[in-house]
């Protein structure tokens, strides 16, 4: 929807972008690479307008907002980008970014495809990572496993899944796609891609 620039101040190592259709193992991934790597990425937390999840934390998984508050911060100029998915408002604000560059910390964006070409509209320079499932029948079966979705919310994210995965498709968009099927395989590729800004990240701080 929109691009907003992002203040020069942001420096520190190069941020990764994380994006693919809901369902596809994005939250999976970085959730264990989080973990793995503590002391190396950090998460940035997103402001959304969708009600929390059970097991979702405040401030954790998404800052939980109204509307009217998330479009009163984005008309400040509070947020590098937003964008409308699947009926709800999802935006990474300028201080979720901040927070963890300033702990010199490579940071991590779940965004979805508009994030994805807004972002490339600023000056943050993320390594790009597509998520994908094998197939459209497995992403489904995931998402109906996983139990968060209403029916209709569940249409919604396989019709935009569908646009995603032909997105993806364009050359240079992507560092690098990531197909999904068995988990750790699909992680160890994850870490591959990532291991140059790790070793980085880990010099500095050694020699800190
Ligand atoms: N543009 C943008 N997309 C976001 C942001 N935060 C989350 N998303 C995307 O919004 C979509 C829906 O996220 P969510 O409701 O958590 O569902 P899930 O991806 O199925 O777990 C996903 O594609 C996320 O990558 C954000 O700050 N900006
Ligand atoms: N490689 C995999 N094989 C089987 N199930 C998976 C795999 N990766 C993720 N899942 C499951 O699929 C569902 C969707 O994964 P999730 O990480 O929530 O996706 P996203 O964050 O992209 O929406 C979750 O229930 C998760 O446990």
């Amino acid at each position: 929807m929109r691009a907003h620039t992002t203040d020069k101040a942001m420096a520190g190592p190069r941020p990764v972008v994380m994006s693919g259709p809901s369902g596809a193992g994005k939250s999976t991934l970085l959730k264990k690479l989080l973990k793995e790597f503590n002391g190396v990425f950090g998460f940035s937390v997103s402001h959304t307008t969708r009600n929390p999840r059970p097991g979702e934390e405040n401030g954790k998984d998404y800052h939980f907002v109204s509307r009217e508050v998330m479009q009163t911060s984005i008309a400040k100029g509070e947020f590098i980008e937003s964008a409308e998915f699947s009926g709800n408002m999802y935006g990474t604000s300028k201080a979720a970014v901040q927070a963890v560059q300033a702990q010199n910390l490579i940071c991590i964006l779940d965004i979805d495809m508009q994030g994805v070409k807004n972002i490339k509209k600023t000056d943050l320079n993320p390594i790009y990572v597509s998520v994908q499932a094998p197939s459209m029948d497995i992403l489904e079966k995931r998402l109906r496993d996983r139990k968060t979705e209403s029916e209709e919310s569940l249409q919604k994210r396989l019709h935009a899944a569908k646009v995603d995965v032909e997105i993806s498709k364009e050359p240079g968009l992507f560092d690098v796609v990531i197909i999904n099927d068995d988990l750790e395989a699909a992680y160890g590729k994850l870490k591959d891609v990532l291991l140059e800004e790790i070793q980085k990240v880990r010099d500095v701080n050694k020699s800190s």
